[in-house]
């Protein structure tokens, strides 16, 4: 597997920071630069009754670029803000960002037990990046005083494992389950920015994928040469993408990217459930309208 690429180039760098501190600065020239260099397959539409409005967590982080990647799978992603609006859609992304701050705007709008009880009764959520962290049952590497989760999801995650924004970094990752459930290649090119790290799973997580550590990668101290090791004992690796009943979650970024292949196997999941909405998709001709309207993400 590619060793990890450290975001230097300035502007890849300039995308990652506007990223992290805005809503949608995505339509840049340095934007542009960047995702012209990520081409990846998209997967298959979805059929009809995998159709569905899908809620996305709209209090900070990339939630316009989730709803962007549903729109582009001709899904509807519903904006999510207050704890009633949660009873509109019946599953649930929580995208990237920047946890602490989504924490306490959450507990401002008084969304944990609400989000809470989402989880538990068995609705589908993602959590991507910080939305992972929030899945946790444990993080560690918080900030002082810590910050509330919504939990679940039996893992400890280290909130910034990579380092800081400037080693925020692309790389392949090997996505088997998604390559044999949506098709396309059997790797993934994963962006990950100040990117949390799975430290340790419960025995009901399965582990989607995984990044093996450069022997000079600058990780965090908190991750022992105990848990480094596979079981040969030499090649050091960090979980980065999981699953748990109906619960998803990834260190990364998939909706920065035009391979749709995670937003495809998350609204499968969350039609699995048997649980589909009113709140149907848009009709083909509303979906062409908001094609035009989308996101600068190059296909
Ligand atoms: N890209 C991200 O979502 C980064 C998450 C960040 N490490 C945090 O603590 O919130």
């Amino acid at each position: 597997m590619a060793k990890p690429r450290a975001a230097q180039n300035p502007h890849v760098a300039c995308i990652y920071q506007c990223f992290l501190f805005s809503d949608a600065k995505l339509d840049t020239p340095a934007a542009t630069l960047h995702f012209a260099s990520i081409r990846r397959p998209r997967a298959a539409p979805l059929s009809t009754n995998q159709l569905m409005a899908v809620g996305v967590l709209a209090l900070q982080g990339s939630f316009n670029e989730h709803i962007a990647a549903l729109r582009r799978l001709g899904v509807k992603g519903v904006e999510i803000r207050k704890p009633e609006q949660l009873q509109s859609v019946t599953s649930l992304i929580i995208p990237g960002g920047e946890s602490t701050t989504m924490a306490k705007l959450a507990e401002y709008h008084n969304l944990f037990p609400a989000l809470r009880e989402f989880v538990t009764t068995g609705k589908p959520v993602w959590g991507t990046c910080a939305g992972l962290i929030f899945l946790a049952d444990k993080a560690t590497g918080q900030k002082t005083g810590g910050q509330e989760l919504i939990g679940g999801l039996d893992c400890t995650v280290h909130r910034n494992f990579f380092g800081s924004q400037i080693q925020s970094f692309e790389a392949e990752i090997s996505v088997p389950e998604i390559a044999a459930t949506e098709g396309g290649l059997p790797t993934f090119r994963a962006v990950f920015i100040r990117a949390p790290a799975i430290l340790e799973v419960g025995p009901e997580v399965e582990v989607l994928a995984d990044i093996p550590l450069a022997s000079d990668q600058n990780v965090n101290s908190d991750f022992t040469s105990e848990s480094q090791e596979d079981n040969s004992g030499s090649l050091k690796k960090v979980i980065v993408a999981v699953k748990q009943g109906n619960m998803l979650a990834t260190a990364f970024h998939p909706e920065l990217t035009a391979d749709t292949r995670w937003h495809s196997y998350f609204v499968k999941m969350a039609s699995e459930v048997g649980i589909g909405t009113s709140n149907s998709a848009s009709t083909s001709g509303e979906h062409l309208e908001q094609q035009k309207k989308d996101l600068p993400v190059f296909q």
